[in-house]
């Protein structure tokens, strides 16, 4: 089912709304919890949505020196999360300690290790904005398909990256690298502050395992009448 294949971010500021939104959305089986509401209102919101049988995306991109990253994946795992995100641009060193100490954190808590995921290139930035203001030099595929592949090499499970280049990644990486694609935005739906997006039947043609879908969806005026217009067009 193409369904379960969504993920819906819990973008709002209290744990009231999150919980608010999950009961009025029952179909959807995949939460992302990312810095607002975590800054806001710390992991409860994570025991509440296990205890709803929901799969969980932690999403706190970690960003920091080997050591430090790898004490936030060890933590972020004994939640029994299923999804973790880190900076691939934390560099290859960080990438694998991070990596075994998910493994080690989710051990010593006696939970499954979640999946540790890589940012190669935001979503929401333009090809104009890497090379100017952040002034990278290659070309933004070329640069997305390196971090996923650094990723890769330091044993992380997957990339996040956006659909834009989700098929260049899905023949480089191979199909037991996990591909989670944010910036997906329907034909209908406002792009907002995402540059590089495609509809979610183009970003699973493509070769997306899971499509993060927030504001199409959550800022809708009718957030049930939004997921069942995505799932039909995903269906057809
Ligand atoms: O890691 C992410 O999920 C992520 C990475 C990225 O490159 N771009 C991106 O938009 N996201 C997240 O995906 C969600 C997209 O939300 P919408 O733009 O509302 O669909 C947000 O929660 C972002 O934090």
């Amino acid at each position: 089912m193409h369904t379960d294949r969504i993920i819906v971010p819990l973008d709002v500021p209290t744990e009231a709304l999150a919980i608010a939104l999950v009961d009025r959305l029952p179909q959807v089986s995949f939460w992302k919890v990312g810095l607002e509401l975590f800054v806001s209102c710390g992991g409860g919101i994570l025991s509440t949505l296990k205890q709803r049988q929901k799969r969980i995306f932690l999403d706190l991109k970690f960003h920091d020196i080997p050591n430090t990253v790898a004490g936030a994946c060890r933590a972020a795992a004994g939640y029994g999360v299923d999804l973790v995100t880190i900076h691939a641009t934390a560099g290859k060193d960080a990438l694998s300690l991070a990596q075994q100490a998910a493994q080690e954190g989710a051990k010593t808590a006696g939970v499954a290790p979640p999946k540790l995921i890589a940012i190669t290139v935001l979503t929401s930035l333009s090809a104009r904005q890497l090379a100017f203001e952040l002034k990278i030099p290659l070309e933004l595929p070329e640069y997305a398909l390196e971090m996923a592949s650094l990723a890769r090499e330091a044993g992380l499970d997957g990339a996040v990256c956006s659909p834009q280049e989700v098929e260049q990644l899905r023949r480089i990486c191979g199909d037991d690298f996990l591909l989670v694609c944010p910036g997906v935005r329907p034909s209908w739906a406002a792009k907002g502050d995402q540059t590089r997006s495609l509809t979610p039947a183009q970003a699973i043609q493509a070769g997306a395992d899971y499509l993060v879908i927030g504001r199409p969806i959550t800022a809708a005026a009718n957030p049930e009448e939004a997921w069942e217009r995505i799932c039909q067009e995903l269906a057809g």
